[in-house]
């Protein structure tokens, strides 16, 4: 897995003139890839990651990809998309929308430590003030609406005991998204699914946050809360990591100081970061999309975050 779109070095050819790399000359199929077929070229002016996308649209993707150039431009490390002479960074390939990237160096840190919590915290703080003034609106699609559709269509599905914990937390996160403190969050452009697999290290330095396709305006908060309950837990149990948990909250703090608002709202906000994917695991493991291609994640690892950050309060976040 996973080219869905095959792409040669002859089409890459005839396709890459107007971007001004150079010729094209070698291309590689990326097997990990389970949403779009991506490639890595190499031109004369060096390495670059073609995408084309099989799911997300024309107008879909200029979101996501104007994202990742307004965040390029600075300084936050995201692959910055390129433009060919006309300006424009999406461009049909085979018929599909596709973009050529750059390439980040390095690999992911599937297995983190304090110091790579560290980087990630910090990156993260620094992304989120560099996009607040990204001039296109784009709610977290996978946010509180989405939970309210999807919650009742996933509940028949679970045993007695999961049907109670999605009913109470539904109706404990429904409280809080209308409260006094969540409305003084501050929000806007966020990732949203800044997941392990999804930032790029060489050796302990980070060299970019990248898969930007769940991007969306959401708070700032619950952004953090997503990437704590992937970043600084034991895989097994979903129990935190204190050490790797205060390196990357004091890593963030440094950057983008913490408002009182947001310490109170940190710990319904762990489990609003655990419900999403909890729901979004469901979903795809019961009602699996027609053709899809992919081994459904693991819903009860959320379930069990879920039910960890239910039982146990957090590191506070100052
Ligand atoms: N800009 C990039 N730089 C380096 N590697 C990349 C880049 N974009 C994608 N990759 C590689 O391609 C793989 C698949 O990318 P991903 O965005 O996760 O695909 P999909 O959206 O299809 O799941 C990643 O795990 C990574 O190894
Ligand atoms: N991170 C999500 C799934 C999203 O897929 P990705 O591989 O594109 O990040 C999860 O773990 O449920």
């Amino acid at each position: 897995m996973a080219v869905f779109t095959p792409v040669t070095l002859d089409d890459l050819s005839q396709w890459i003139p107007p971007f001004s790399l150079g010729k094209a000359l070698a291309i590689r199929g990326i097997s990990s890839g389970i949403e779009n077929s991506n490639f890595f070229i190499n031109t004369e002016r060096g390495e670059y990651v073609l995408t084309v996308f099989e799911k997300l649209t024309f107008e879909q993707l200029p979101f996501y990809l104007e994202l990742m150039r307004h965040l390029a431009q600075r300084g936050v490390l995201v692959p910055e998309p390129i433009a060919n002479s006309q300006g424009q960074i999406i461009n049909p390939l085979h018929g599909k929308p596709a973009a050529i990237v750059t390439k980040l160096a390095g690999d992911c840190q599937l297995a983190p430590a304090a110091v790579h919590c560290a980087e990630v915290g910090a990156m993260l703080a620094k992304m989120h003030l560099a996009a607040q003034d990204f001039p296109i609106r784009q709610p977290n699609l996978r946010g509180l609406p989405w939970w309210r559709e999807t919650a009742p269509v996933v509940l028949p599905y679970l045993p007695a005991e999961g049907q109670q914990l999605l009913h109470d937390e539904m109706v404990f996160q429904e409280a809080f998204a209308a409260s006094d403190i969540y409305r003084q969050l501050p929000n806007g452009p966020v990732h949203a699914d800044l997941f392990r697999n999804n930032v790029m290290f060489d050796g302990d330095q980070l060299t970019g946050f990248f898969d930007f396709y769940f991007a969306g305006c959401d708070t700032w908060l619950f952004d953090l809360a997503v990437t704590v309950n992937d970043w600084c837990i034991d895989l097994d149990s979903g129990v935190l990591d204190n050490a790797r948990v205060r390196a990357m909250l004091d890593a963030y703090h440094a950057v983008r100081p913490f408002s009182a608002a947001e310490q109170t709202a940190w710990q319904p906000m762990l489990r609003a970061g655990a419900l999403r994917f909890w729901l979004s695991r469901l979903y795809d493991f019961y009602l699996p999309r027609a053709a899809e291609m992919l081994t459904p994640h693991d819903p009860s690892h959320f379930e069990r975050i879920l039910r960890q950050r239910v039982a146990h309060p957090a590191p506070a976040l100052y």
